[in-house]
């Protein structure tokens, strides 16, 4: 039977995507604007599974002041919207990418969760996600709801029988790892800061994604940038490179498009091996493009071709 698939994501954001050679502080910049997306870590996710063909439900908060252009996206895409809209702003979060640069993120303040919005969406998601196999779990924490509240959520919705796939980062994520998450996405800087010093090996990773793993998760998958990513399970230890990436265009949604491509192997039930390269070439296709999504498949099919894996162990 096929596994169903939801993604939360609790605080949603509209993406404002741009590019320019080098951001010049206090002067005029002009900026070549790439586009305007509704999103946020969980609709990445679900926009790059419903590209994949998983059928995906999408959960969370909105900002019922600005909520137009997510339910567009949701009725042209068919994702079933279980959203609870709240007062306020979903915020905006700009993302410049300069030449030879990271991406610079300027993340707005958006609407404020108050205790009945966050009772009444912990009654309603904890019954609406009994009917799903795998639940993921994305993104920061937006105001009004504590890391307290997040680790207990998270957890009674482990209860229900869920796999609670989490992709967080800073105080969410330390919450959310207290409720042994059965898949946990980490990038290298994210668990440097979990973990408190530097870490300048992939040795040095995999020591302290181990330790991660000692506390009860059982996938640990960390992603490195364009130096790949590994994932420890009970079974094994593999890792992925992918092919270098001539033409990077935005790297906004390359974690989220791992995510994706893990739950599709999960849901296809793919070889360890097999989804962490399948997981690797979603997200190389993704920092080709401004926005997330997988439209070309065959494209998608040559990159595969190209991601190296390297099982350490196994
Ligand atoms: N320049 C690149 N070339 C090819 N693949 C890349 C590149 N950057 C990222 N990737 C792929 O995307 C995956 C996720 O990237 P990264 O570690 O930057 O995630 P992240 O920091 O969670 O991303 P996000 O910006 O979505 O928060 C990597 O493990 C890799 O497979
Ligand atoms: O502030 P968060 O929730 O951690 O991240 C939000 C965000 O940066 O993540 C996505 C890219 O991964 C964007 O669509 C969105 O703006």
């Amino acid at each position: 039977m096929t596994k169903k698939v939801a993604t939360i994501t609790l605080n949603t954001a509209y993406d404002l995507v741009g590019r320019l050679a080098r951001i010049e502080l206090g002067e005029v910049n002009q900026v070549e604007t790439l586009g305007l997306f509704p999103a946020g870590k969980g609709i990445n996710v679900a926009k790059v599974l419903n590209d994949l063909g998983v059928k995906v439900a999408v959960g969370g908060f909105l900002g019922e002041d600005n909520v137009g252009d997510f339910e567009h996206l949701f009725n042209s895409l068919g994702l079933e919207d279980r959203f609870q809209r709240i007062a306020g702003k979903t915020r905006i979060n700009v993302k410049i990418t300069e030449t030879e640069a990271d991406v610079t993120d300027l993340n707005f303040l958006g609407y404020q969760v108050q205790p009945q919005d966050w009772q009444t969406f912990v009654i309603s998601s904890l019954d609406y996600c009994r009917q799903f196999d795998i639940v993921a779990v994305c993104g920061s924490l937006p105001r009004g709801v504590s890391p307290e509240q997040f680790s207990d959520w998270l957890s009674k919705l482990a209860q229900v029988g869920v796999k609670v796939v989490l992709d967080s980062s800073n105080e969410a994520l330390t919450a959310g790892l207290k409720a042994n998450p059965w898949l946990v996405k980490p990038n290298h800087r994210e668990l440097e800061a979990w973990i408190g010093h530097s870490l300048n090996s992939v040795d040095e990773i995999i020591q302290a994604a181990q330790k991660l793993q000692t506390q009860g998760i059982a996938n640990v998958v960390i992603s490195m940038g364009s130096k790949g990513s590994v994932w420890l399970s009970e079974q094994a230890i593999v890792r992925a490179e992918p092919p270098r990436c001539e033409n990077v265009v935005s790297t906004v949604g390359a974690g989220d498009s791992m995510v994706a491509g893990l739950i599709y192997g999960t849901v296809h039930q793919l070889s360890q091996a097999d989804t962490l390269a399948f997981a690797s070439a979603v997200s190389a296709f993704a920092v080709s493009q401004s926005n997330v999504g997988v439209s070309d498949r065959k494209l998608l099919d040559a990159i595969l071709q190209q991601v190296k894996i390297t099982v350490i162990k196994g």
